[in-house]
């Protein structure tokens, strides 16, 4: 076992090569989990860890909210006798949850985020308001916390008057944060995956009221992959499974794609040639979100089995084993191409692309890697050349480990969805007549298709508290992605 530079403590999983890490006990991520998958184990365990340091410390810091035991009526509001307390500041409303938590919003901050139908469209969820003409001195003449939340009365030049429920505001507080939502929960996992793989069933999908669906792309955001099982095997049906997530992107291999090794288009897709793990679309400045596919065919020979690595799992097993080498991947630009294609010659801006190894406010974000599409590294820094290649090189060994190799031989009626932002694929070569089919999703349609289904299937507790507010066309105006 060994701590990481995080502070965590990682298991190997099942045995390794060289670069072999010692048995250990689990370790936990904000809202990350590992398949404890140890070689003797029969099946893949997963361990529910506590709720996430993050969590904890929202949770914290929301217990000196409003006492728990205050009745709570049916928009979530605090019963009249714990009322949050609100006053006037100089340039802010005080809000006192408790006598140990406050929040403190500005006065423009306030008048800005009023929701009231003049100010943000009820069924558009756009801002109204205009930001510009309200006075950088905006001063509210009174505020009153009512049952449900803060009331705020502006200026009697333009009477206004302006709610927030106390969900929103306690969701929303700045000064402090008082509880951010915590990270989706992500399985990281290695080869042990095959003993319980994420897998949905074509008519659970396929129902109507897509509760199926939800379940499918949680596992998606989850473990980065999902199957699907029973699907009828011709591109007809595999387009339509695709069209439950959302319109399938477009990109210069056609909408839905139907292949094999015709060279039909100029890439290496469309050969017999064995594909190491990658993920796809690196010459995109925006990536492909989901990709999927079905193997409808294979005769007269044999080989073409596909790989899944998971990539957020064997690089959170490089930055315990070679931290140097993870800060190389997550900082040196990648410029890559699509250029077999006689009518398209795609790069990325910037054109020197993007690193490996993506990451916002400190997390990782996004795996993009294909060094078969790799162009000439002509921005390295003399002196970092070789320290990226042996960067890479230890990110393509753990890539490649017997530990993190997730190979499967797919077969019609099988099919799967990979996260290309997570998830790196590849296949054997192959002999014989090999027909794969499947689809692009864009990231943004993956997200807001699962956005939408959460909303459906698992509300957030401020759309719950507030599931009077919700104005036309059902959404909430107090949802907390808006
Ligand atoms: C999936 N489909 C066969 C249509 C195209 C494959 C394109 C593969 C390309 N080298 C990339 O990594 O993006
Ligand atoms: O043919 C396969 O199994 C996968 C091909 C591939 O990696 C791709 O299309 O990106």
């Amino acid at each position: 076992m060994w701590r990481s530079t995080a502070g965590l403590r990682l298991s190997a999983v099942g045995k390794r090569s060289a670069t072999s890490i010692s048995q250990g006990s689990l370790a936990r991520r904000t809202g990350t989990r590992y398949l404890r998958g140890i070689s003797t184990a029969t099946t893949a365990e997963v361990v529910r860890s506590p709720a996430s340091s993050r969590q904890a410390s929202g949770a914290a810091a929301l217990k000196s909210a409003p006492p728990e035991h205050h009745e709570q009526n049916e928009h979530n509001a605090i019963a009249p006798n714990s009322l949050p307390s609100s006053r006037i500041d100089e340039r802010k409303v005080i809000v006192g949850w408790d006598t140990h938590t406050w929040s403190r919003y500005h006065h423009i901050w306030l008048r800005d985020h009023c929701r009231c139908p003049q100010c943000f469209h009820p069924v558009t969820k756009q801002r109204l308001v205009n930001t510009f003409e309200i006075p950088s001195d905006v001063r509210p003449v009174a505020v009153e916390s009512k049952p449900d939340g803060l009331e705020v009365t502006w200026p009697s030049v333009q009477p206004h008057t302006s709610f927030y429920p106390w969900s929103w505001l306690r969701q929303n507080s700045y000064d402090p944060p008082l509880s951010r939502p915590s990270a989706p929960e992500k399985i990281l996992w290695g080869s042990k995956i095959l003993q319980d793989p994420p897998t949905v069933t074509y008519e659970e999908v396929m129902a109507e009221d897509e509760r199926g669906v939800f379940k499918w792309l949680s596992r998606v955001d989850k473990f980065g992959f999902c199957f699907i099982s029973g699907v009828p095997p011709t591109p007809e049906a595999t387009e339509e499974l695709s069209r439950r997530i959302g319109f399938i992107r477009e990109t210069q291999y056609g909408t839905f794609w139907d292949f094999t090794s015709d060279l039909a288009k100029g890439d290496t897709a469309y050969t017999t040639l064995a594909l190491g793990a990658h993920t796809d679309t690196t010459y995109f400045t925006d990536p492909c979100g989901l990709q999927l596919f079905h193997l409808l065919e294979h005769t007269g020979g044999s080989g073409g089995a596909t790989l899944l690595v998971d990539g957020f799992y064997v690089a959170s097993i490089l930055k315990e084993l070679h931290p140097t080498a993870y800060e190389l991947l997550a900082s040196v630009r990648v410029p890559s191409h699509a250029a077999g294609e006689p009518n398209a010659l795609y790069t990325p801006t910037p054109r020197a692309g993007y690193p490996v190894l993506r990451h916002l406010d400190g997390e990782l974000t996004q795996v993009r890697w294909n060094n078969d599409d790799r162009s000439v590294m002509n921005h390295l820094e003399a002196s970092v050349v070789e320290e990226w290649y042996d960067a890479v090189r230890k990110w393509h060994k753990l890539l490649t480990s017997a530990d993190s190799e997730y190979w499967i031989q797919l077969s019609p009626g099988t099919a799967v969805v990979v996260d290309n932002h997570r998830v790196l694929h590849g296949r054997s070569a192959f002999t014989g007549k090999r027909r794969m089919c499947g689809a692009y999703i864009g990231v943004d349609e993956y997200r807001s298709k699962l956005a939408v289904l959460n909303e459906k299937f698992a509300p957030d507790t401020v759309v719950q508290g507030t599931s009077t507010c919700a104005s036309e066309n059902g959404r909430n105006i107090w949802h907390p992605l808006l």
